[in-house]
């Protein structure tokens, strides 16, 4: 369990996957630490792993930081469980759910993409901080499509940026820490969105197409929030697909350029939705549905780059897992990185293999397939994800060319980022 206090949180976030396999060759694939300041269970073992994604009712709730609890809200959809739970999630699924995707948000993403990669042609970018302005950009089109004065979104995208990092820091209230200029940020955003619903509510201009107004007015909706979890939920779709659809538009930017014949035959594919269709023209559920090169890179992305290391859980009460009691308060660390790489499910796997992803159709729903969470959690922004970073490719690989500049670095833990930016040149592609 390491030092007193401190525990072994040192040697995770320094050592990272390379403390993980050393103590799991020590102890087996379940053994315990102390981590980020709680004694945790940590699980390496895809069953159990599935066991505990899928038994959140036996007292297996979500068991993030603190300080991330108390950013992003006590209505966070991480921060409830049961019945309140089945509700928040009802209404996420109705605002972000893939019929709604289909019917509402498809052209929207399309008509913003193409706004937001207009003039990268001879330009210096780092790709890194374009593909977070990307995912902030869309995420806010869907919740303020009208309301997107410069000035207002310059305040909102500020504050969401310190309120991010306020949700991975230690919970220290006090003036300067990041914990403290997080939660000052949410109260900023949370007036903002308090004053744009009372304009909204007083002028009746309530029959704006977007999501906050879905949510003001309830509109068709057997989930009704109050105002303040309302607030929340917006916080929860900014801070949901920001940093998963970022890195993963990053790191595909970075695997395509490595591998010519990958970028190839996507940009067939791209040209091929394209062949029937004027400039202007959007692209369409159809089209999308055609683009399955595209949606094996982008899982083949999310495997190799592991965006997402692990999910973490808290054990409600004293509780068995595989032969060993858990106590109560406990967290357990699901960590489900080793599976991306197990060579049985894929071949050859620190290879980019796209490939992969339609030779066996199974891939994408066997018992394993982590890479969007399990059970009642299941990520229900998989297809916006999906069909934001689609729509990314799109316009980013049959407008432009790239070719990197430096060698960014990248780094893999606890998060995937570069942690000095990653630079390309971009020209126009002929
Ligand atoms: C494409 C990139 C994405 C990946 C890899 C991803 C991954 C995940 C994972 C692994 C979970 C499970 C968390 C847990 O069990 O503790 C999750 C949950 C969730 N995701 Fe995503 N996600 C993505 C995109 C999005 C987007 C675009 C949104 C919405 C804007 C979103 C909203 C959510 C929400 C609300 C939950 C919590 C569900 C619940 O607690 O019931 N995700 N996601």
């Amino acid at each position: 369990m390491g030092w007193p206090i401190f525990g072994e949180t040192l040697n995770f976030l320094e050592q990272g996957h390379e403390f993980m396999r050393r103590q799991r060759a020590r102890y087996g694939n379940v053994f315990k630490s102390h981590i980020l300041g709680c004694p945790t269970i940590i699980s390496m073992d895809p069953g159990l792993n599935r066991y505990i994604l899928l038994n959140e009712a036996k007292g297996l709730v979500p068991g993030y930081p603190q300080s991330m609890l108390d950013i992003l809200g006590k209505h966070n959809i991480a921060a409830v469980s049961g019945c309140t739970h089945k509700q928040i999630r009802g209404s996420a699924m109705l605002l972000i759910g893939p019929s709604t995707v289909k019917e509402h948000l498809l052209s929207k993403i399309d008509k913003y993409m193409r706004l937001f990669l207009q003039n990268w042609d001879a330009k210096t970018i780092d790709i890194q901080e374009k593909s977070q302005q990307m995912a902030f950009f869309i995420s806010f089109k869907h919740i303020l499509e009208d309301e997107s004065s410069n000035l207002m979104y310059e305040s909102f995208k500020e504050n969401f940026d310190k309120l991010v990092m306020g949700t991975i820091s230690l919970p220290i209230n006090f003036p300067g820490t990041s914990y403290y200029t997080g939660f000052q940020a949410r109260k900023k955003i949370i007036k903002l969105l308090k004053e744009i619903a009372e304009n909204r509510r007083a002028s009746s201009t309530i029959d704006q197409d977007d999501m906050l107004n879905y949510l003001l007015t309830n509109k068709d909706s057997s989930y009704k929030l109050k105002d303040e979890e309302i607030y929340d939920q917006i916080i929860m779709i900014l801070n949901s697909g920001y940093e998963t659809v970022s890195t993963t538009s990053m790191m595909a930017v970075i695997y395509l350029h490595d591998h010519p014949d990958v970028l190839e035959e996507l940009r067939d594919e791209h040209f091929i939705v394209r062949q029937n269709k004027s400039n202007e023209e959007p692209i369409d559920w159809n089209d999308y549905k055609a683009m399955r090169f595209t949606r094996a890179v982008i899982f083949e992305t999310m495997r190799l780059a592991t965006v997402v290391n692990g999910l973490l859980r808290k054990a409600t009460k004293d509780m068995g897992l595989n032969g060993f009691i858990i106590p109560k308060g406990w967290k357990i660390y699901a960590y489900t990185r080793e599976i991306n790489y197990d060579p049985y499910l894929y071949p050859e796997p620190f290879k980019f293999n796209p490939w992969r992803w339609l030779q066996d159709k199974s891939l994408e729903s066997h018992s394993y397939f982590f890479l969007f969470g399990g059970g009642s959690r299941l990520c229900p922004g998989k297809e916006l994800g999906i069909v934001t970073i689609s729509m990314f490719l799109h316009y980013f690989v049959t407008k432009y060319k790239w070719e990197e500049i430096g060698e960014g670095r990248i780094r893999y833990f606890p998060r995937v980022e570069a942690p000095k930016g990653l630079h390309i040149r971009v020209m126009k592609y002929q």
